[in-house]
C-alpha cells in the first residue's frame, strides 16, 4: 500500500466520529438501560436474525418480513424537532453495525478455512475532498471487519490509460476480490471505458453493464447489486416494511443509486415510479406513494407537502451545505426536508446516519461474497 494510503488510514483513525452530534445515535437501544444482560441477548438475537436477511445477488422473489427490531423510536424533543411520536427513525448506523459484525465473523471463518481474507481495491483519481472522505470510510470499514484494503491514488490530470492500467493490475491480483473506482471521475475521462475494464467477477459496485442487465432481467441473477440500492432495500426489510404491491417512488435514475434501486424494487414486486430532472409533476407522483426513496442530490427537494400521510421515506441524498458553525464549515443534509417530513412520515431515514453507513457495509458484503466465490466457499452468487 502506498504512502498516501497509509496517510489516509492514519487520518481515518484520527478523525473524530461524525462531526454532528446527532440525536439518533444517542437514543438508547431497546432494553439497554433496563438490564445489561437482556440487552446483550437482544443484540445477539438481532445479529442472528439479520444474518439471514442480508441482501445478496441471489435476490429472493419474496421474503418473510422481519421483526421491527432495527428501527428505534425517536427520542422526544431531540434536535428541537417536534415530530409525531409514532414516526420511526430508521437507524442506519445500527443496521450497518450488525452487518459488519456478521461479515467480520465470516472473514474469520474464511481465514481459518483457506488462509486468506477478502481484498478490496479502491481507485481514487483526483483530490475531491468528498471522494477522499468516502474512500476513507470504505478503508475504515475494511479494517473493522478484517478485509484487506488497497488504494491506488492517481492525480486528477493523469490519463485515462493510467486509470485503466491501475484497474488491470487489480484484475490480475488474486488477493483482490473487489475493485471500486470512486466516482465521479475527472471530466476528461470516459467513465464507461474505465468501469467496463473492471473484471465482472470483481465488480463489487455492480456498475458493469452485465451486472446491470442481469439485475433488470427477472430470469437472471447479477453477480453484484449496487451497494446503495442494497442498502435501501435492507433498511426497508429490516424495518418490517412490506414492498409487494406497494407504490414506491424513486427520485433519481443514476447508475449509482436510482436505476438499480428501481430495478431491485421491481424484483420485490413493488410498483415503481421514477422521477428525474425532466419530470413535470414530481410532487403529485410522490404524494401518491407508499414509499419514497430520494437520490437526486438536491438538498431539501422533498417537502413535507409532497408526502402522503404515513409514507415511508428513505433519503439517500448526501448534500454538503455551508455551515459556519460546524468544525468543517459545512454539514451534510439529505434530499428530504427532515423537519417537515418527520411530521408526515411513518418512518424515515436521517442524513447522516441513515443509508450511508449501510451502503459502506454492503460494499464489504459484496467483497466478502466475491472472495467466497473465488475460494470455492460458495458456488452460487451469494446466499445469506
Ligand atoms: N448515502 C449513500 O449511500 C449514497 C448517497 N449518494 C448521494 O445520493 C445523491 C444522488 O447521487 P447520484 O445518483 O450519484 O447522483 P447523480 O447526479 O448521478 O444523479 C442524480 C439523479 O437525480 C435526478 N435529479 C437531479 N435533480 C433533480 C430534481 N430537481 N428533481 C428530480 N430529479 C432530479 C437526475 O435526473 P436526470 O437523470 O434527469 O439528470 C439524476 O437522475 C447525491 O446526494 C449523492 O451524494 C450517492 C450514493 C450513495
Ligand atoms: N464507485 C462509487 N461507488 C459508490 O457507491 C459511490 C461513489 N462511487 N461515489 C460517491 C457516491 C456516494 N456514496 C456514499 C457512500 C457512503 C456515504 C456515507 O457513509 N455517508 C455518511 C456520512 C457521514 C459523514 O460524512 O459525516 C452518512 O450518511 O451517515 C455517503 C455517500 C457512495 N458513492
Amino acid at each position: 500500500m502506498g504512502g498516501a494510503a497509509v496517510a489516509l488510514l492514519a487520518a481515518a483513525r484520527r478523525r473524530p466520529t461524525t462531526p454532528l452530534v446527532y440525536f439518533l445515535t444517542r437514543a438508547p437501544r431497546a432494553g439497554l438501560h433496563e438490564a445489561a444482560a437482556s440487552a446483550a441477548q437482544e443484540k445477539g438475537r438481532r445479529r442472528r436474525s439479520s444474518s439471514s436477511r442480508l441482501l445478496g445477488p441471489d435476490i429472493p422473489d419474496t421474503w418473510d418480513p422481519p421483526p421491527r427490531t432495527a428501527a428505534r423510536p425517536p427520542s422526544p424533543g431531540s434536535a428541537g424537532v417536534d415530530y409525531e411520536s409514532t414516526t420511526t427513525i430508521i437507524d442506519g448506523k445500527s443496521v450497518a453495525e450488525d452487518i459488519r459484525f456478521q461479515i467480520a465473523e465470516e472473514v474469520r471463518q474464511m481465514k481459518n478455512a483457506v488462509g486468506h481474507v477478502p481484498g478490496l481495491a479502491v481507485v481514487l483519481v483526483g483530490d475531491r475532498r468528498d471522494s477522499q472522505s468516502y474512500v476513507r470510510y470504505k478503508i475504515k470499514g475494511c479494517e473493522e471487519v478484517g478485509i484487506k484494503s488497497l488504494l491506488a491514488e492517481l492525480p486528477g490530470n493523469c490519463t485515462e490509460d493510467e486509470v485503466v492500467d491501475s484497474v488491470s493490475r487489480f484484475n490480475e491480483d488474486p488477493s483482490v476480490h473487489g475493485i471500486l473506482v470512486q466516482l465521479p471521475l475527472p471530466l476528461h475521462m470516459d467513465e464507461e471505458r474505465i468501469l467496463s475494464a473492471i473484471s465482472l467477477e470483481k465488480d463489487v459496485d455492480g456498475f458493469h453493464p452485465m451486472n446491470v442487465g442481469n439485475l433488470a432481467l427477472r430470469s437472471r441473477k447479477p453477480l453484484f447489486v449496487p451497494c446503495a440500492a442494497k442498502a435501501c432495500l435492507e433498511l426497508l426489510l429490516q424495518s418490517g416494511i412490506e414492498l409487494m404491491g406497494k407504490h414506491v417512488t424513486v427520485i433519481g435514475r443514476s447508475k449509482v443509486v436510482g436505476l438499480p434501486t428501481s430495478l431491485l424494487l421491481q424484483r420485490h414486486h413493488a410498483t415503481v415510479s421514477i422521477i428525474h430532472a425532466f419530470t413535470t409533476n414530481p410532487e403529485e407522483i410522490t404524494h401518491q406513494s407508499d414509499i419514497v426513496i430520494s437520490a437526486a442530490g438536491v438538498a431539501n427537494l422533498v417537502r413535507g407537502s409532497w408526502l402522503k400521510k404515513g409514507a415511508v421515506v428513505i433519503d439517500v441524498g448526501t448534500n454538503p451545505i455551508e455551515d459556519p458553525t460546524s468544525d468543517y464549515g459545512y454539514r451534510l443534509t439529505g434530499d428530504v426536508c427532515f423537519e417537515e417530513a418527520v411530521r408526515v412520515a411513518s418512518a424515515i431515514t436521517p442524513v447522516p446516519g441513515g443509508v450511508g453507513p449501510v451502503t459502506i457495509a454492503m460494499l464489504l458484503a459484496n467483497t466478502l461474497d466475491s472472495a467466497k466465490l473465488a475460494y470455492g466457499l460458495a458456488t452460487e452468487p451469494h446466499e445469506l
